[in-house]
């Protein structure tokens, strides 16, 4: 992949940003319950327990943290939990509360029951988050007015309410905060049996025949994860109505797969970028996760929330304490002669630069 690439060049079916006509056909495809959501069968169990139990104590249930990458249910599942307790659910996210005050506003509208869905936790400024496990806890919150020595705590009630967070690093949560979740669930990435199930439920939803080999070949390139699964079917529906005669078979999702550079392992062209310029420009590393994304024009969040993630689940990159490193696995996925000990350095280090 080459130095040059401009990002608005740089259309990644993984990581291209959700328009209107996405996020509604994303919002079509979701499931309602915990019944139709299909994998992820420990959690749900553990999630169907904590709501039972809340709803045969008609109390409002234990604040619930989600985490885990994006795409893999995180929204969806607190949408089901405000539908299951049949309570109107209010969403904000981390990025748009920057203030104490953002919160409080947001706060002093909640209504007994509520679920307050806060998307990307870990993004909140660390006033708004003591604000907010104050409010967890305790259901209250003390209220700024003013400033310097003339300032006064207004004291503000909340009715009791639950907190859904989602991350995809629960590591950046403080511990204050993370402690006043009574339920985490960590979310995984999916099996290619049950991408497949959910290719095929999307399939019906959308009213596409898609045969049994074909869904099976779209879930196995959706690199454990459903936005992917349901975003490669739109893009293999595409190909089916103008290059076909509507309905997919084996033959043609594998044509349009090949087509939008999504190859048998799942890998998209933001994966193969990083992984060419970890191989052709560092030599395999190691090398710092912020200037690998400079190498291939991207932010460094969505390299280390879209690409890294699932390079390292398939042993293709290590996180080690001098950066990250190609392994020998990459370098023959790549077509590429690896050099002596490619990736012997793999020391793992959570937070490696
Ligand atoms: N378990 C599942 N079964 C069926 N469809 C699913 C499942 N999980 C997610 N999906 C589908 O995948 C899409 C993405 O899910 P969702 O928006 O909930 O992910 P997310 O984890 O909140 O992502 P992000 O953190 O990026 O917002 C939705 O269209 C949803 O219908």
């Amino acid at each position: 992949m080459s130095m040059d690439m401009e990002g608005s060049d740089f259309e990644s079916i993984i990581a291209e940003a959700a328009g209107p006509q996405e996020t509604a056909f994303e919002n079509a495809l979701r499931p309602r319950t915990l019944d139709e959501l299909i994998g992820q069968e420990r959690v749900r169990e553990q999630l169907a327990l904590v709501l039972d139990a809340a709803v045969a104590r008609d109390r409002t249930p234990d604040h619930v943290l989600l985490s885990g990458p994006p795409g893999l249910g995180k929204t969806t599942i607190a949408m089901i939990i405000a539908h299951q307790l049949s309570a109107p659910l209010r969403l904000t996210s981390g990025p748009a509360i920057q203030h104490a005050g953002d919160l409080a506003a947001i706060l002093s509208g909640v209504n007994e029951g509520d679920v307050l869905f806060i998307d990307e936790i870990h993004r909140m400024s660390r006033p708004a988050e003591e604000l907010l496990y104050m409010a967890m806890e305790d259901f209250r919150v003390d209220v700024v007015v003013g400033k310097g020595p003339g300032a006064t705590a207004i004291p503000l009630q909340i009715p009791p309410f639950t907190v859904v967070g989602a991350t995809t690093r629960a590591g950046l949560l403080p511990g204050p905060l993370r402690d006043r979740f009574g339920f985490t669930a960590q979310l995984d990435y999916y099996e290619p049996a049950d991408l497949d199930r959910i290719v095929r439920r999307s399939a019906d939803l959308l009213d596409l025949q898609v045969s049994a080999d074909a869904s099976a070949e779209i879930g196995s390139r959706s690199r454990g994860t459903p936005r992917i699964a349901n975003r490669l079917l739109r893009r293999v529906r595409d190909y089916a109505e103008v290059r076909a005669d509507g309905t997919v078979d084996h033959a043609v999702a594998r044509a349009a797969l090949d087509l939008y550079e999504v190859d048998h392992l799942g890998l998209d062209r933001l994966d193969r970028a990083v992984l060419d310029a970890l191989c052709r420009n560092f030599g395999g590393g190691p090398v710092g996760i912020t200037t690998l994304a400079v190498a291939v024009a991207e932010e460094r969040e969505t390299v280390e929330e879209l690409a890294e993630p699932f390079l390292v689940r398939l042993g293709f990159l290590a996180r080690t304490p001098r950066g990250r490193v190609a392994t020998a696995a990459a370098w023959r996925h790549l077509g590429l002669s690896a050099p002596p000990g490619a990736g012997s350095e793999q020391l793992p280090l959570e937070d490696a630069d």
